[in-house]
């Protein structure tokens, strides 16, 4: 069977695959639709071909390093490949193995009290947005969600997120403007453990006016949290702009380098076709994508799927054709 088949089927049974689709097709023209036009022109494996597919790769913001080692894999195996058809499969084969999904951990969830996730990132990034749709993803999961508004730095930012937890209906732990970020976390753990609640997010600040502020700060938060719940923080992810592309990547390493982060949510996936970047991230920064926010609507925010990714990238809506 095709390796393409196999991404088909698994993404049959996603059920966000019409978000998929719609909220990655703009990556889709960068990516996918160059790739096919290659099949016009086809002439075997050669330099020319590696070159144009390393061009396509760089243009969806998958970086040059990792768009190298890309090529270097598929050229590696990919000489006897006669037609457009087996080699577009092969290509995609070699990007579904180098995300690796089996390399993840799943998400740690605490099975003796609150789940703590810290969601870190610089503003604008889309942390609050993303809070926010997360309290809707857990409740649709039947959980009890409570959410700290702990960016007490950004003017707005605490009523941008006590709004939308009163729009779903969950209660939101928030202080006063200015205040020591940790010490609503404080307030948040404790809250959480008397309301027995399942998930507690954390809106966080994102200064990153420089590193040893940002470490200071964010270790006291998760040192705070793990006094409160045991095991806490239990995840961190980092929210990324999709659209700053490499530059992200960049900002990224900043907080790896300030705390340890567990995983990545990439936001406005939907406004850029820089789609490739999520290879980039797992090849430079070795974490898994957990969350895509592919529009800005609550409901748009969907777990990370590799099969619906390449999916959406590659083939898109002409999947069916
Ligand atoms: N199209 C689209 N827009 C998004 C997505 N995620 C966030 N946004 C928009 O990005 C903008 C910034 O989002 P915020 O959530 O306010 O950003 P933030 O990182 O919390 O900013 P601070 O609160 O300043 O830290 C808002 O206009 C959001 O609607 C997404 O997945 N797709």
């Amino acid at each position: 069977m095709a390796f393409f088949q196999k991404i088909k089927e698994a993404f049959i049974k996603n059920e966000d695959k019409d978000k998929y689709l719609s909220g990655l097709d703009r990556s889709k023209k960068s990516f996918g639709d160059r790739l096919r036009a290659l099949s016009n022109n086809f002439h075997g494996i050669n330099d020319e071909l590696l070159e144009e597919i390393m061009v396509i790769l760089l243009e969806s913001d998958v970086g040059i390093h990792t768009a190298q080692k890309i090529v270097d894999a598929f050229e590696s195996n990919a000489k006897d490949l006669k037609n457009y058809d087996s080699m577009e499969d092969y290509l995609i084969s070699i990007l579904y193995d180098f995300y690796d999904e089996e390399q993840d951990a799943p998400i740690n969830y605490n099975e003796d009290g609150p789940t703590v996730i810290l969601m870190v990132g610089v503003n604008g990034s889309g942390k609050t947005t993303t809070s926010a749709k997360l309290i809707r993803h857990y409740l649709q999961q039947q959980k009890s969600v409570a959410v700290v508004a702990a960016d007490t730095f950004r003017a707005g930012a605490i009523d941008q997120i006590d709004t939308w937890a009163n729009r779903l209906g969950v209660p939101c732990i928030k202080g006063k403007p200015n205040q020591d970020p940790s010490s609503v976390i404080v307030d948040g753990c404790r809250y959480a453990k008397e309301h027995n609640v399942d998930i507690l997010i954390c809106d966080t600040a994102g200064r990153l006016q420089n590193k040893t502020n940002l470490m200071n700060e964010l270790s006291k938060m998760r040192r705070v949290v793990s006094k409160e719940i045991e095991g806490g923080p239990h995840e961190v992810w980092l929210v990324l702009d999709a659209t700053t592309g490499q530059n992200g990547i960049s900002q990224a390493k900043i907080f790896l380098e300030a705390t340890d982060v567990s995983g990545i949510v990439l936001t406005k996936m939907d406004g850029t076709a820089k789609g490739g970047v999520v290879l980039a991230i797992r090849d430079l920064l070795h974490l898994p994508v957990r969350f895509l926010g592919l529009g800005e609507k609550p409901e748009d925010l969907k777990s990370f799927d590799i099969n619906a990714f390449l999916m959406g990238i590659t083939k898109g809506m002409d999947a069916d054709e």
